[in-house]
């Protein structure tokens, strides 16, 4: 049995103030078919409303998922001195607890990859796991691509691939995190408060394309400011607006505030795809979205600018807001 001592309690994050709760019937959050023929319009629907989304016959084939999942789970299980070997995540590799370089703590310990290198993962069969990735990696990235064409379709953009070529680039900046967040003891979990997995943030760039094993915990932030949990579905993905594409949109999508509870019986296995674009790429309003003489609401940045300040600045904060031109009064 571990017993933890006081100070080992007192450095997980709780959920201290209760924000308002959602209403006794929450919104269902949405779900879009990718096989129909109205799905674009969904897909502006639910990227205005919540920056966020559940999609269905996806065309990701539940073996490759299954098989990943399975690398995975096995790669968590072994000993931390095994998993240590990987290299810690500077910026790729395995880290655990501390989410990102800021000291921010979660209960939870992760892979991060990027999507364009072989990965060297310390495991027992390395080349097994590396299949597993790229089988995924290939077909969710084809999957995003798709649903990028349908927001310029559905927003009317031109050329349709305007949005989706950027995480199509050979040189996109996009990112892979396998998250493992294992029961958390009920001695953690004290009265009416739930340890943090993960913080509460934004991701900063165009859209992450998340699937989890069946545990719950992930949480998405509304409008209004109060929390609802995401029914896990195993066989679904979800999609999650970030900064970049509000940008893109001129603020007409927002980037959706989520995070993850801790789950005191379960562990729960995530794995997101991040479509990033190029470094070098400026992020900025599509001039086809831009009516008459409105302005951006964004000072000129690249991709590197926004990710280099989003890397410093702490998970919580809203940090879009540095780069927002200031209102004329
Ligand atoms: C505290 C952190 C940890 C960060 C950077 C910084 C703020 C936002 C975090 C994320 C969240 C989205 C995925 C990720 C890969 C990203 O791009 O931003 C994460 C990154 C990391 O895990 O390193
Ligand atoms: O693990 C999850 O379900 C979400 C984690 C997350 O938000 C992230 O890694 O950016
Ligand atoms: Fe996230």
């Amino acid at each position: 049995m571990v017993i933890l001592s006081k100070p080992a309690i007192e450095q997980f994050s709780y959920i201290r103030n209760k924000q308002p709760a959602a209403a006794l019937f929450p919104p269902l959050i949405p779900v879009v078919d990718l096989s129909k023929p109205d799905s674009k319009h969904q897909i502006i629907k639910a990227c205005e409303e919540f920056g966020f989304f559940k999609v269905i016959n996806h065309g990701v084939p539940m073996e490759f998922i299954s098989r990943l999942e399975s690398e995975a789970t096995k790669f968590f299980s072994l000993p931390f001195c095994e998993k240590e070997k990987t290299g810690q995540p500077k910026p790729y590799g395995y880290g655990n607890k501390r989410i990102g370089p800021n000291g921010d703590v979660g209960w939870v310990e992760y892979l991060l990859l990027t999507t364009n290198q072989d990965p060297n993962i310390s495991t027992e069969n390395p080349e097994i796991f590396r299949a597993a990735l790229n089988n995924y990696m290939a077909a969710v990235k084809e999957m995003a691509c798709e649903i990028l064409e349908m927001v310029a379709d559905g927003l009317k953009i031109q050329p349709r691939n305007a949005l989706s070529k950027l995480m199509m680039d050979e040189q996109s900046d996009s990112v892979f995190r396998l998250n493992h967040y294992p029961p958390c003891p009920d001695v953690l979990q004290s009265l009416n408060s739930n340890v943090i997995g993960f913080g509460e943030h934004t991701d900063p760039q165009i859209i992450s394309v998340l699937r989890s094993n069946n545990t719950s915990g992930l949480q998405i932030s509304l409008k209004d400011g109060s929390w609802i949990s995401v029914p896990p579905d195993h066989h679904s993905f979800f999609i999650n607006v970030g900064d970049s594409l509000q940008v893109m949109t001129n603020g007409r999508f927002k980037s959706v505030k989520h995070r993850v509870v801790a789950n005191s019986v379960k562990s729960r296995l995530s794995m997101i795809y991040f479509c990033g674009p190029p470094l070098s790429e400026k992020i900025a309003p599509l001039p086809s979205l831009m009516r008459g003489d409105q302005q951006s609401l964004y000072k000129e940045f690249t991709w590197f600018e926004y990710k280099r300040s989003a890397y410093s600045s702490r998970l919580a904060d809203n940090r879009l807001t540095h780069f927002e031109k200031i209102a004329a009064s």
